[in-house]
């Protein structure tokens, strides 16, 4: 049998009486790219933090490559890489010291020179923390989650206040982590992350797994898979649209009429234009996204 690389069963964690996390269990493979997404105090940093050995669950069971991380502090420091925040780097450390610093808290660390390169932070050796952009100390802050060699590394909030180009460059980093065959569990807000990185995803929502599936596993139980807009001025009878079969929602606004539904409502709405001889105008199909299932599972507007 295989360990996973994070086994997490039954966690439940109270502060003050409050229940914040309340029976979560979910299972990371090896070399599994894990996201755990959900809103404002979901409880999300709490289980990650336990997994990290930081807090001591209430009940429930937490292994990471077989290892209690309450008990087993020098096993999980060793396989496990985690993302310092910024508050916790010195500003008047380079890139360089804080490479060799971080190196000599590991037995057999990565070479720090060899991760520099392999992150694009050849050139900025010498330059100090603070001087650094937002996306080179997110580089650096992968860097130092991977001195240690570790087998699975935890990501929390890595592109947050980042613009979306270094947000890309952040990206295809962490693809490049995954390819080398390290596991990653990926705290995120953002759904057009967690949609192109993770292989799958625990949405929490009040202290609970309220979904765990992958990326199209989860936009698949939202309603709508596909939405079908076009200029709303094109002569098609609203009655019909609602009635081709896997329309789930048909609505005008803005100027546009969206039909929501599925494959058979796409191919279906094609045939009702040919019937017709009426041409759609400004026609798009789209797939739905992360973001409606997100909506739907958690019933909250934040992202
Ligand atoms: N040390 C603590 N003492 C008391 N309450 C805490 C503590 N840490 C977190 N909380 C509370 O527990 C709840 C869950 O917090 P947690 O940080 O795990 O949520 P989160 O999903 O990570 O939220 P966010 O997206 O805002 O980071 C929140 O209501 C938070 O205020």
């Amino acid at each position: 049998m295989t360990t996973a690389a994070i086994e997490v069963r039954g966690l439940h964690k109270s502060y003050d009486g409050r229940k914040v996390v309340d029976g979560v269990s979910f299972e990371v493979g090896e070399g599994e790219v894990f996201g755990i997404l959900g809103p404002n105090g979901a409880g999300k940093t709490t289980t990650v933090e336990c997994v990290e050995g930081l807090r001591t669950p209430d009940e429930g069971l937490v292994r990471v490559c077989g290892y209690d991380p309450a008990v087993r502090r020098a096993e999980v420091t060793r396989v496990l890489g985690v993302q310092l925040q910024e508050s916790e780097l010195q500003p008047k450390l380079t890139v360089r010291e804080a490479l060799d610093l971080y190196a000599s808290f590991h037995e057999r660390p990565a070479d720090p020179h060899a991760l520099a390169e392999r992150l694009g932070l050849l050139p900025h050796l010498k330059v100090r923390f603070a001087k650094l952009s937002g996306g080179q100390k997110q580089r650096l802050f992968i860097a130092l989650a991977l001195i240690g060699d570790p087998r699975v590394v935890v990501l929390d909030e890595l592109t947050t206040g980042l613009d979306p180009r270094a947000r890309r460059e952040v990206w295809s980093l962490v693809e490049a982590v995954r390819d080398s065959g390290v596991t990653v569990l990926l705290v995120t807000h953002f759904m057009e992350e967690a949609q192109r990185l993770c292989d799958r995803i625990a949405v929490l929502d009040r202290g609970r797994v309220a979904a765990l599936d992958t990326p199209d596993g989860l936009i698949g139980r939202s309603g709508s898979a596909k939405e079908i807009s076009f200029a709303a001025g094109t002569p098609v009878d609203p009655a019909e649209l609602r009635a081709l079969p896997g329309a789930v929602s048909v609505t005008t606004a803005d100027g546009r009429t969206v039909v929501g539904g599925t494959d058979e409502t796409v191919t279906a709405f094609v045939s009702l234009l040919a019937r017709q001889g009426v041409t759609a105008h400004q026609l798009r199909v789209t797939d739905a996204t992360l973001d409606d299932a997100y909506l739907d599972l958690t019933g909250n507007d934040h992202r």
